[in-house]
């Protein structure tokens, strides 16, 4: 690397040989979609340049001909925001039927729902509506519902014959997300479902003992499970539409009995992709570097740059501030944008507004930007080629967050988020050599996760033989079976693997990981809810604290106003309260944005991490209402945190851990070495037992979020596991 400093700016500069691989493939330009009319003239313009646009006719017909169609087509070739209108034109809705579409992210819901609201000319909610988690945005005069697959399955709890829907959409299925996945699974089953009762139903009356000769003809079991709650009521055949840009279509079509894929020629406007010379060490730092190579010698045009988590984006957006102040005066301005997926949803927005006036705007993303979303403004991509993905050891049980390279498939969509308005530049901070070596596609996640929670939700949804269940890939029946242990050992599942009642019904009812689910059930019994709602709710952000390199001391003063000698989830709720206290205190006399700007500032002398805080307000407040709609009982035990110790104890007794000899912990259940992270209030003090919630693996095993325990309270209080033996 040189240095290479014409503006005497540290950074340094790469060589991006001008290999234009967009070249390679020569697509055709279209000409701009520029007019002089108004904006509801320019967008019809915009539908009409889009590549999906010459195929509306065809692609309807091919939905009417076809149950089940896997349709493969650019990125920004229209398929998410236009098929949906054609097929609501093809009259798909006439009898008051849905539409629905699938995003992986509720990022995408929203924003393409409100793109989709714009086009149609109608209010957002009426139409056109998302519905996400916690956010329902739609009507009974909605057509057009784009929301999380996640909340799909959730909806068919309720519903599941998903009665309300025509066709539905499965967006970005390449992204193989486990609610992906489970959700093709389930709506395999639901359109073989709908059409035996359509096929058995149709020349018998419906009634219940009609239903039950039905039930007795049927065999497979999953069916049988979807028919039996829905009392024989005769359903029209369910469409089903899987989408992407980058798909294996032959392996989706297998598993939907050879369903038809047809593909979408042509791409908006071109993207070239650029690679390094060399393998980059530090990719944060070429990152830097090519954010500030853009900025000050390439045209017009916003920066989106993919990143790994909020702690690496507010990093780097502190680096970019420094770096900048070094810029000779009258530069363009830059402005930076963060968004991941833990940042209110209002803050989210930002980054789809348009930069102001002589600013140039670099929106800093993780992967929930990857996918679906058109940013506004953006001409170049910066992909440092990693990602954080989940990863699941089934042998110990343990799930953790790792930094990988992403695949072909990822690159592919984050290069497609240019390219939308108009010709765009993709930076890859990798020679490309190494992107041949990339895996095609993402491994699903099903693969690569602790599977509790989803048996809980196939579970709750009737499908009792987890193993047998039609999976487009089978996850390891070793993980199957070590989730299925744990949900019996919360006392989610009965010895013969049935939902139990009331507990696991309830702990299906919470949008929570089943042993947090627990904790709140329990806490409800030990008097305690109200703490476990904030501890559960400050555990569901990334790092509360927030410890500059520089201020490493002042910082550390700071916690110790919160810590707790009994440990974090005591300390975490600490911070909560003071927090609540002081919004209490300057409430009065204060409107909700000065109220939230006094609590930023208040934040940031306190080294808390405001926007981590606003998260986790948020997200308590969410749980408290479903913990009260369940008539959970909400008090709290006030001094008395022997009660809420022995409440972490009895739920997170999996996550138990022993002081060793030399100082390290092994782990009761996967009998692991682990040390206590530094970050932790207990560091220094090491008590004999205690349990942790969060396992993070760098050099070392390190374990965080932990509170001090008495060993004995584990037999007392989880004898399911620690029964003493005699
Ligand atoms: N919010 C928006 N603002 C401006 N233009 C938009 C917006 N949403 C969509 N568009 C335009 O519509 C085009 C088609 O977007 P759409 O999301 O339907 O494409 P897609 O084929 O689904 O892409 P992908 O595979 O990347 O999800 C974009 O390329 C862009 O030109």
């Amino acid at each position: 690397m040189t240095n290479n400093n014409n503006n005497n700016i540290p950074v340094n500069e790469m060589h991006w040989p001008l290999v234009d691989k967009a070249d390679k493939k020569k697509p055709k330009i279209r000409d701009l979609p520029y007019c002089q009319g108004n904006r509801k003239q320019r967008l019809e313009q915009q539908r009409k340049a889009l590549p999906i646009a010459s195929v509306e006719k065809r692609l309807v017909e091919e939905v009417q001909k076809n149950d089940t169609l896997i349709i493969v087509g650019e990125t920004g070739s229209g398929k998410t925001t236009q098929l949906p209108q054609f097929l609501l034109n093809g009259g798909f809705c006439h009898d008051g039927k849905i539409i629905g579409i699938t995003q992986p992210r509720r990022v995408a819901a929203v924003t393409v729902a409100k793109r989709v609201a714009e086009e149609c000319g109608v209010e957002l909610g009426q139409k056109v509506g998302y519905s996400i988690r916690f956010e329902d945005v739609t009507s009974s005069s909605t057509r057009i519902k784009y929301m999380t697959d996640g909340l799909l399955l959730r909806e068919a709890l309720l519903d599941p014959f998903l009665s309300r829907y025509s066709v539905i959409i499965v967006d970005e299925a390449h992204e193989r997300t486990i609610h992906t996945d489970v959700l093709l699974g389930l709506l395999k089953n639901v359109q073989n479902a709908r059409s035996r009762s359509i096929n058995k139903c149709l020349n018998i009356e419906n009634t219940e003992a009609n239903y039950g000769k039905l039930l007795k003809r049927e065999n497979d079991a999953n069916c049988v499970s979807i028919l039996k709650r829905c009392q024989g009521v005769k359903f029209p055949s369910l469409k089903l539409i899987i989408m992407s840009a980058s798909l294996d279509a032959r392996g989706f079509s297998e598993y939907f009995g050879g369903a038809r894929s047809v593909y979408i020629q042509g791409r908006q406007f071109p993207v070239d992709i650029f690679y390094t010379h060399h393998a980059e060490p530090d990719y944060v730092d070429a990152a830097l570097i090519t954010i500030f190579q853009i900025h000050l010698e390439e045209g017009p045009g916003d920066i989106l740059v993919f990143l790994t988590g909020q702690e690496e984006i507010e990093s780097v957006e502190r680096l970019v501030q420094e770096r900048l102040r070094q810029l000779p005066e009258g530069s363009q301005k830059l402005l930076t944008v963060p968004i991941f997926s833990s940042l209110p949803s209002e803050q989210q927005m930002k980054a789809f507004m348009p930069a102001p006036a002589g600013f140039r705007k670099v929106i800093l993303a993780t992967n929930i930007a990857e996918t679906s979303v058109t940013i506004p403004g953006i001409k170049y991509v910066i992909d440092p080629g990693v990602v954080k993905a989940r990863t699941y050891n089934a042998h110990t049980g343990i799930e953790s967050l790792d930094i990988v390279k992403t695949s072909k498939a990822q690159a592919l969509q984050r290069s497609g988020r240019a390219g939308r308005e108009r010709p765009g530049k993709c930076f890859r901070l990798y020679p490309e050599s190494e992107f041949g070596q990339l895996a095609d596609s993402t491994e699903p996640e099903i693969k690569r996760c602790n599977l509790s929670n989803v048996i809980l939700q196939l579970k709750a949804l009737g499908v009792d033989d987890i193993i047998g269940f039609d999976f487009l890939e089978k996850p390891s029946r070793m993980a199957i079976v070590k989730s299925l242990e744990q949900l019996f050992l919360l006392g989610a599942i009965t010895d013969d693997s049935k939902l139990s009642d009331p507990i696991g019904h309830q702990m299906a009812r919470l949008p929570l990981d089943p042993v947090y689910s627990k904790a709140l059930i329990l806490a409800s019994q030990f008097n305690c809810l109200e703490e476990m709602l904030i501890a559960v709710a400050m555990l569901s952000v990334e790092s509360i604290f927030y410890t500059p390199r520089e201020k490493l001391e002042e910082a550390r003063t700071a916690m110790k106003c919160f810590s707790s000698p009994e440990g974090d989830h005591i300390t975490l709720i600490n911070v909560y309260r003071a927090s609540d206290e002081f919004v209490e205190k300057i409430k009065q006399g204060n409107d909700k944005e000065k109220t939230e700007k006094k609590l930023r500032k208040w934040c940031k002398e306190n080294f808390i991490n405001s926007r981590s805080l606003r998260h986790a307000r948020d997200i308590h407040s969410q749980i408290r209402r479903h913990a009260e709609q369940m008539g959970l009982c909400v008090a709290s035990c006030g001094d008395d945190m022997l009660q809420f110790r022995r409440c972490l104890a009895a739920s997170f007794f999996l996550n138990a851990a022993l002081k060793q000899p030399e100082g390290t912990y092994r782990a009761l259940a996967s009998g692991q070495s682990v040390r206590i992270h530094p970050s932790s209030v207990l560091f220094r003090t090491k008590p004999e037992c205690i349990i942790f919630n969060e396992l993070v693996q760098t050099n070392h095993c390190y374990i965080r979020n932990i509170t001090r325990i008495d060993f004995l309270w584990l037999p007392e209080l989880a004898p399911q596991y620690y029964a003493v033996q005699n």
